[in-house]
């Protein structure tokens, strides 16, 4: 058994041997966990050019996206460098004033700073108002993105007709950030096919952005993650003579001023290919980067590639509700409507030649793959990558409960897969895939993982229901696409608004020292903070205590729902705005899908449920780790208080009776807080 599955092994199969505490990682027994001080040392690599250049015809009402591009060229040609948090703020300060520019007189920030309900001077007071103020559009700005949603936007413009251009001297493929692979990956693929189509070399390009990630609460673990699957695939690309060119550009609204004017000329290209990535300040990048390049005269082709079902294409509404269900039959049923999943195949390599041409020759070791990004230097980065290893290989070697393990094969009741059925509400065993790091950046595409589903059914039918532990699994993968679909019909929840506009002035409480106790697994719900420890400790957390600790924040707690979004952001290694937004919002009951607001968890009766017989909680909390029975789930309850004290743990920091009751009364009567 290698490192990595005994490690995995220790983490997720929890009721086959005795946990061992997550000291493991510097286990002195083995040598290849313990941290090395030479690895953790940090090269950083940033460059950073400014090259002021006049940017395309603005729009007379220019939305927000190009506002805030256009305050940054200005900034950026007055100003050589301002320190990164001065320029978020500078950008939040900005996003205010825009709003007002443009004619809407911003009752609800008014109102509500945070864009939510914390009324007046409070939330001055509340020092994580500040992190998320910026962030949140205008209930008027939102209505006005989800009119004209940016993906519809770039899809008009590439339908429209376009000027035959040059041939130029290479084709690029522009690899983003969540599309790190090169099986199956659409754009590489047509980049490909055109480069031979065309005689010319393909050159592979990936643009770090650190302002991007910072905009975006990116985790550390995240970064490094792609950093480790970039290194990965440069050898694989190298094998394809295909060179990797890295250029970072620490201003993302930059990105294709910078691209066209420089990059793709220094390139040699004239043709360009991207998977589209379905995020509000995603989509108005490409856009600009399109009319950007037809200026230039470089095709820029984006193309949909991260969902199974390209948004649109699958029934989401029925009746005036959005439901997932809806849309996870529309998966199956197009999917086998074209007789399976179709998978881009990788044709062509470049000639062997091009190492020796004067300017191709050199992009091979011309940008080497910076070891960290400033700002993002991973602190447990060697722990994270035992467990998190990179590569599409090793997503296929996870020997979980997914379609690629060996063994999945077998659709009897001893299957893995199928057993995912009864098997994946629980947090205290082995139980589901955790393939949601490898999706979320493109390590594997969602259609390879369900070509695999479909092999499985004896009929050749990719099945999705919630009948067998399969099709169960089947309608869990079509929640990532729901929810892009979502993200990209209804921008307004990439831009911090809640998808039912009527919650969005639930008035929320202001408590540092909740969300604190929140975040650090100190809340006195033993559920809660195994599950928030487990998020500090391995970026990582199973679904069902991901709903239970976002319950908690939001129903218990009464705190925004968009702090809690930000700090799995700001944490996981699988890190997703898509599913991360609708899973929170789904919790809050802001979402799509039914959660009514008068629907509260129990924490208490999850804790039962998920984790019957507290093996999860006593590994998550040591604190507990020698409570036998009941007691784990409630220990304040179900012990003497004395006995309670010696364990040095917290006492509840809410009455849940009491909360929930706040809750009902906040979300049936908006903005208004009890008397
Ligand atoms: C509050 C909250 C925040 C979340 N944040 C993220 C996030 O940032 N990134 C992320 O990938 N998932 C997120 N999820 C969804 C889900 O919890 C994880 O995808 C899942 O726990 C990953 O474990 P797995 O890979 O073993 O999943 P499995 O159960 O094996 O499912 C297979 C795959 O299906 C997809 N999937 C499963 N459930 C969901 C779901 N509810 N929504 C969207 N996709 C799903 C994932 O890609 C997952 O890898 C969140 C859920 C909640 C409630």
């Amino acid at each position: 058994m290698s490192t990595r599955h005994r490690l995995l092994s220790a983490l997720f199969s929890r009721r086959a041997q005795p946990m061992p505490q997550l000291t493991l990682f510097a286990d002195p027994a083995s040598k290849s966990l313990s941290l090395s001080p030479e690895k953790a040392k940090a090269k950083t690599a940033r460059s950073s050019s400014s090259r002021a250049a006049a940017y395309t015809k603005r729009d007379p009402d220019p939305n927000l996206w190009e506002l805030h591009h256009h305050q940054e060229d200005m900034a950026a040609a007055s100003k050589s460098r301002v320190k990164a948090k001065v320029e978020e703020v500078e950008e939040d300060n900005e996003h205010t004033k825009g709003d007002r520019a443009k004619g809407h007189p911003g009752k609800r920030r008014a109102e509500s700073p945070e864009g939510g309900g914390v009324a007046g001077k409070e939330a001055k007071r509340h020092k994580n108002a500040y992190e998320i103020k910026g962030k949140v559009a205008t209930a008027e700005v939102a209505a006005k993105v989800d009119e004209d949603p940016p993906l519809n936007q770039l899809t008009r413009l590439l339908d429209e007709k376009k000027n035959s251009v040059d041939k130029g001297e290479s084709v690029v493929y522009w690899m983003r950030m969540d599309d790190m692979r090169i099986e199956d990956n659409t754009a590489l693929s047509q980049a490909s096919d055109r480069a031979r189509e065309l005689g010319v070399p393909l050159v592979a390009l990936f643009v770090i952005s650190p302002g991007d990630y910072r905009m975006h609460d990116r985790s550390t673990r995240r970064i490094d993650f792609m950093l480790r699957n970039l290194r990965h695939l440069k050898p694989k690309l190298d094998h394809l003579n295909i060179p990797l060119h890295v250029v970072s550009f620490d201003k993302r609204l930059s990105i294709p001023r910078k691209l066209v004017t420089e990059v793709f000329p220094h390139l040699k290209t004239t043709h360009v290919f991207v998977n589209i990535e379905y995020e509000v300040d995603e989509l108005r990048r490409d856009i600009a980067t399109v009319k950007l390049g037809r200026a230039n005269g470089i095709d820029v082709v984006c193309l949909h590639d991260r969902l199974v079902v390209p948004p649109g294409r699958s029934r989401v509404r029925r009746g005036n509700r959005c439901r997932c269900s809806v849309h996870g039959r529309g998966v199956g049923t197009v999917i086998n409507g074209i007789r399976g999943v179709v998978l881009m195949r990788f044709r062509s390599r470049n000639d062997p030649s091009i190492r020796n041409d004067t300017h191709f020759g050199k992009l091979f070791d011309a940008t080497p793959i910076p070891d960290q990004v400033e700002g993002f230097e991973c602190a447990d980065r060697d722990q994270i990558a035992e467990v998190w290893p990179e590569g599409t290989e090793a997503a296929k070697e996870l020997q979980l409960v997914s379609p690629l393990s060996d063994g999945a094969e077998h659709d009897d009741k001893n299957s893995r897969v199928q057993q995912y059925q009864t098997g994946r509400n629980l947090v205290d065993g082995d139980n589901s895939s955790k393939l949601s790091p490898y999706l979320a950046s493109g390590v594997i595409s969602a259609r390879m993982v369900l070509a695999e589903a479909r092999k499985l059914n004896k009929k050749g039918k990719l099945e999705s229901g919630r009948d067998t532990g399969l099709g169960m699994w089947v309608q869990e993968v079509s929640w990532r696409d729901f929810y892009n679909h979502v993200m990209s019909t209804w921008p307004r929840v990439s831009m911090g608004r809640p998808f039912l506009e009527k919650f969005a002035d639930v008035q929320w409480e202001v408590d540092e020292d909740h969300l604190n106790a929140w975040k650090e697994g100190r809340t006195g719900f033993p559920i809660v903070d195994a599950a928030m420890r487990a998020c500090n400790k391995r970026g990582w957390m199973e679904n069902r205590v991901r709903m239970v600790a976002a319950s908690f924040l939001v129903k218990s707690l009464m705190l925004d729902w968009r702090l809690g979004e930000k700090h799995f952001m700001e944490n996981f290694i699988d890190g997703d705005l898509a599913a991360n937004n609708g899973g929170w919002q789904w919790t809050a009951s802001t979402g799509t899908d039914p959660q009514p607001y008068f629907r509260i968890f129990n924490t208490l009766t999850q804790s039962e449920k998920c984790d019957p017989n507290g093996d999860y909680i006593r590994y998550w909390v040591p604190e507990l780790k020698h409570l036998k029975g009941k007691a784990v789930h409630d220990p304040f309850h179900n012990m003497p208080s004395n006995e309670f004290k010696k364990l040095g743990y917290p006492a509840p920091i809410v009455d849940h009776k009491q909360s929930r009751e706040r809750a009902l009364f906040r979300y049936k009567n908006v903005g208004e807080k009890e008397a």
